[in-house]
Order: C-alpha cells, then structure tokens, then sequence
C-alpha cells in the first residue's frame, strides 16, 4: 500500500464527491484530478486518449485514491452520454464538473478558414456546453453541483494568433454566467478560471523551444505558472470553500495581464529595482 499523496488542503475537504475532469490525461487536468483525489472525491476522468487518463488513475490508485477512466470526446455527444451513463452506474452521484478538454492552433486572422474557426470553437465553447448541460441534466438540476471552466487571460488582453480561440474562451466566460444566474436556483454554482501561460505538455506541441518560453514570460512574479496554480484555485471554486462563489472569473496568471502603462526598468534605467533578467526566476 502507497503512502496517501498530502494534500495543501484539508484530506477530507471532498470526501463523499464525485467529480468528473475533462482532458484529466495531462497537465492542468491530471493537477487537479490528482489534488482532487487527494482531497477525497473519487474522480471520472474523461478525454480522447484512453491510455494517459489509465496513466492519471493510476498515480490516483497509488496514492490511496479512486478513479474511473471513461474515454469520450466533448464534441460528441454518444460519447458524452455514454460517459454519463457509466458514471451514474459506477458511482451514482456526480457533484463536480471540471471543463478543461480544449486546444487550438496559432493562425493568423487572415489565414483563418471557416472550418478552421468552427472547429476550434466545437472544441473549446461547444465541447464545454455539451458536457454541461449533459451534467445537469443527468445529475445537477436534481442534486445541485459545481461546474469550473477553464478559460485564458483573453478576457483581458488580446492573444494575436489566437482569435478563434479567444472568441470560444469569450464565449464560454458569457454562457458561465449566464447559466449562473439561471441555474442558482438548482443548487448549481459556475465559475471560470483564467490560466496565464502554464507549463504543461501542452506548451511542448508548439514550435518553440522551453527557454524561449522563459523569455516570453510576462508574470510579474517572475517565473511560468504550473498545472498546480491552476489546481489549487479549481479546486478552491469547486469545493465547499467556494460556497457562495458562483458567476466569477479568476485569473491565475501571475499578474501576466496586469498591463503596466509604463515601466521605469524600460523609461529609466532596467537595474532599477533589481538585477533579474526576465525569465530567471524560480520556474518550478
Ligand atoms: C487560450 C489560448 C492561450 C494561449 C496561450 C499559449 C499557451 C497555449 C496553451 C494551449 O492552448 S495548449 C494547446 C496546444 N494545442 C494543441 O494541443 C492542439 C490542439 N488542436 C486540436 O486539437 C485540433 O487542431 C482542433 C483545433 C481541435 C481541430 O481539430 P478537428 O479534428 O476538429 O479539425 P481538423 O479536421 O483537424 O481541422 C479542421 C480545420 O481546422 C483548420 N486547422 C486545424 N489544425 C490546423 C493547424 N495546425 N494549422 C492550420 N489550420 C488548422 C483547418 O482549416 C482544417 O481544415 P482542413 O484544412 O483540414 O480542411
Ligand atoms: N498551458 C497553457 O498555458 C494554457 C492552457 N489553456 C487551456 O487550458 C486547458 C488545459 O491546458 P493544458 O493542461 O495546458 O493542455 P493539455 O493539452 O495538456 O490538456 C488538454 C487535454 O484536453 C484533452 N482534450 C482536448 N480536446 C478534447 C476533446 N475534444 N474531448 C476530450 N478531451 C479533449 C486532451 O486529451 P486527449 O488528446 O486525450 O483528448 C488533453 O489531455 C486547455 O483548454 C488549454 O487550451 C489556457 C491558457 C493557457
């Protein structure tokens, strides 16, 4: 028998949960699912690619915890139904959903086709709605839950190369709140968290090498962020620690959007304040 993975909250804080995360087979997902587990939910997880979710169960299993691997695609929605079904079955109960299946391609505008635009939007709004409204409809119109979409920092600042995605990420954001002020009344609580640049595998797909990743950091705490940044806070919003949090939008980007109008270190003189070059920080 393995050691039971400490948890940074409480072990108990989601014992008697059940929560379901999407693309829980890498980076932000597998975070949360594993910090999750180590809260005591027992957790569905849920992407493409059966093989990296069986890798996730497993450190959940190792580490004392309970995990049920349902492959499924956010676009599909036989697959999402049959997700449901296998989850009602296994677990009866669902209280927790966590949106965090998406990706995209970097384009510009104008090289853009309609597919294109289409598919990055079933893949990161339309995929979220589906699985929502399979989740309520199944479980939370009756018993309440929570649900968690993981966004970007669009909402604050424009991402060249990126306008499919931030359109879908926008759209997500507005259908969270919507669905909020809809849905309170079932017991059911939305919220959205905005990641800045997190390292995760995710990072790798993209022709640019990691120490450049380093450069183009603009956190003011002068380091990436970690699938961990990003669990600690889903797993705040999710839990009864965000009881009476439901229609918000919480950035975890490091102060990445914080948009200095000026900076002294590039009017006056960069060793100003100190002698760090961008991108030295502590990075994990
Ligand atoms: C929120 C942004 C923040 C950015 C901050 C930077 C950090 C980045 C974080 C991340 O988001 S990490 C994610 C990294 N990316 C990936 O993991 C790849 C994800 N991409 C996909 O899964 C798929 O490409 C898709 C977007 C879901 C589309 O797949 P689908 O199967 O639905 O469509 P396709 O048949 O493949 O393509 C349809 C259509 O789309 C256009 N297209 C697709 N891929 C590309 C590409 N690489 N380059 C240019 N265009 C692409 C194209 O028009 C396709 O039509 P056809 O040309 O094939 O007819
Ligand atoms: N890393 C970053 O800096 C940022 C990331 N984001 C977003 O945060 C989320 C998590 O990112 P990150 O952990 O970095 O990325 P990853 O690519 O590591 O994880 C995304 C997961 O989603 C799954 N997935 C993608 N599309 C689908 C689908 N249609 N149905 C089911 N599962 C799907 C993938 O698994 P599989 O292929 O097996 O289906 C994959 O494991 C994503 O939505 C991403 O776009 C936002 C801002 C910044």
């Amino acid at each position: 028998m393995s050691e039971k993975k400490t948890s940074r909250y409480a072990p108990d804080l989601m014992a008697g949960q059940v929560a379901l995360v999407t693309g829980s087979g890498s980076g932000m997902g597998r975070a949360t699912a594993l910090e999750m587990a180590s809260c005591g939910a027992r957790l569905a997880l849920f992407a493409r690619r059966e093989e990296p979710l069986e890798e996730t169960a497993e450190m959940i299993r190792a580490a004392g915890g309970e995990a049920f691997v349902v492959p499924g695609d956010t676009r599909d929605e036989d697959s999402i139904e049959t997700a449901m079904g296998r989850i009602k079955e296994h677990y009866g109960q669902l209280d927790v959903l966590v949106n965090n299946a998406g990706g995209q391609y970097i384009a510009a505008a104008r090289d853009i086709t309609n597919k294109g635009f289409e598919a990055v939007i079933r893949n990161n709004l339309i995929g979220s709605w589906q699985m929502t409204r399979a989740a309520a409809d199944h479980f939370m119109y009756e018993n309440g839950g929570s649900v968690v979409f993981v966004t970007a920092i669009s909402g604050r600042t424009a991402l060249t190369g990126f306008t499919h995605t931030v359109a879908a990420r926008a759209g997500v954001t507005g259908m969270m709140k919507t669905l909020a002020a809809e849905w309170g009344e079932y017991g059911i609580r939305l919220n959205c968290v905005a990641p800045g640049t997190i390292k995760t595998e995710a990072l790798g797909r993209y022709p640019i090498p990691p120490e450049r990743w380093k450069q183009l950091n603009r956190s003011v705490l002068n380091r990436m962020g970690m699938a961990e940044d990003i669990a600690g806070t889903i797993i705040f919003l999710a839990s009864d620690l965000g009881n009476f949090i439901t229609g918000e939008d919480i950035y975890v980007d490091g102060g990445e959007t914080l948009h200095m109008g000026h900076d002294a270190r590039d009017m006056i003189n960069p060793d100003m304040f100190d002698k760090r070059e961008r991108g030295d920080g502590k990075d994990e």
